[in-house]
């Protein structure tokens, strides 16, 4: 297991680039100008407690809301100035997500649930079997195949889950709390997967959590506070502003 650190992986050029976003829902203000770099092939882990932003800085970044103010950028493009049409291109082609409870397909099995995405992007169907099932292998629920999410574990669910999120390549998947309905055995199994595949494909990942054990499976913590991003995990900035306070 890496030692997170505040210093992204010396080298690595950056992957997404966030300035100053804001968004609100009503009057809640989710982010108040919140800034982040992810960085080619870094695994980076956001903390904070519940409510701080986390899901909405996720959701920004990977082109699923636009912000009200600041700017995403990847490749060079603005992500809030793109037409819906290339952004959801951008969403299928570049980016994979995790959410805590995986969102497979309940109707479909373990290997078609990999193999959409890639006849999605018209990939014969041959292919696109073989593929899946690759990546089941890697994630180590080959055995689960001809499963329905209704038959596995939860664990088994995430790991297939994470397989159809990385199945196209993307160049960076966005995980938010992929291990936060599992027991921690099966959360170190998720963890262990997801790193391994992640740096053997040079995918960059962004990995929303509020649990440090978690965390600590990252290259580089931030902590997300009140909608602003701290360079350091959120449990050291929560230790700051009780003193601040107390
Ligand atoms: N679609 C929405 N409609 C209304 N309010 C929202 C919406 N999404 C988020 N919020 C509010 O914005 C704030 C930040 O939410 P967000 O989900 O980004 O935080 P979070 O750190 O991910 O929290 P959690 O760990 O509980 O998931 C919260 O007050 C939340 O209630």
């Amino acid at each position: 297991m890496n030692t997170p650190t505040e210093q992204p992986l010396s080298g690595a050029g950056v992957l997404i680039s966030a300035r100053g976003l804001r968004k609100s829902y009503g009057r809640t203000e989710a982010l108040r100008g919140a800034s982040l770099d992810l960085h080619e092939g870094e695994i980076l882990a956001v903390t904070g407690t519940s409510g701080s932003g986390k899901s909405t800085l996720l959701h920004c970044l990977s082109g699923i809301v636009r912000p009200d103010e600041g700017a995403v950028t990847y490749g060079g493009e603005e992500l809030g100035l793109l037409p819906e049409q290339r952004l959801s291109e951008l969403r299928r082609r570049d980016f994979g997500v995790v959410f805590q409870f995986g969102q497979l397909i309940p109707e479909l099995t373990a290997l078609d649930n990999v193999a959409l995405p890639l006849l999605l992007a018209g990939a014969r169907r041959g292919h696109a079997h073989r593929t899946a099932g690759e990546w089941l292998e890697r994630f180590g629920v080959r055995g689960q195949a001809d499963l329905r999410p209704g038959g596995m574990s939860g664990g088994q669910s995430q790991r297939v889950a994470l397989a159809r999120a990385l199945v196209t390549g993307p160049r960076a998947v966005f995980a938010d709390e992929p291990t936060g309905a599992l027991d921690t055995l099966a959360g170190e199994q998720v963890m262990t997967a997801l790193v391994h595949t992640a740096r053997e494909a040079g995918t960059a990942v962004l990995l929303i959590t509020h649990d440090a054990q978690i965390a600590a499976y990252a290259d580089r913590e931030v902590g997300l506070r009140d909608g602003v991003v701290h360079s350091g995990p959120a449990a050291v900035l929560g230790q700051e502003a009780a003193r601040r306070e107390g």
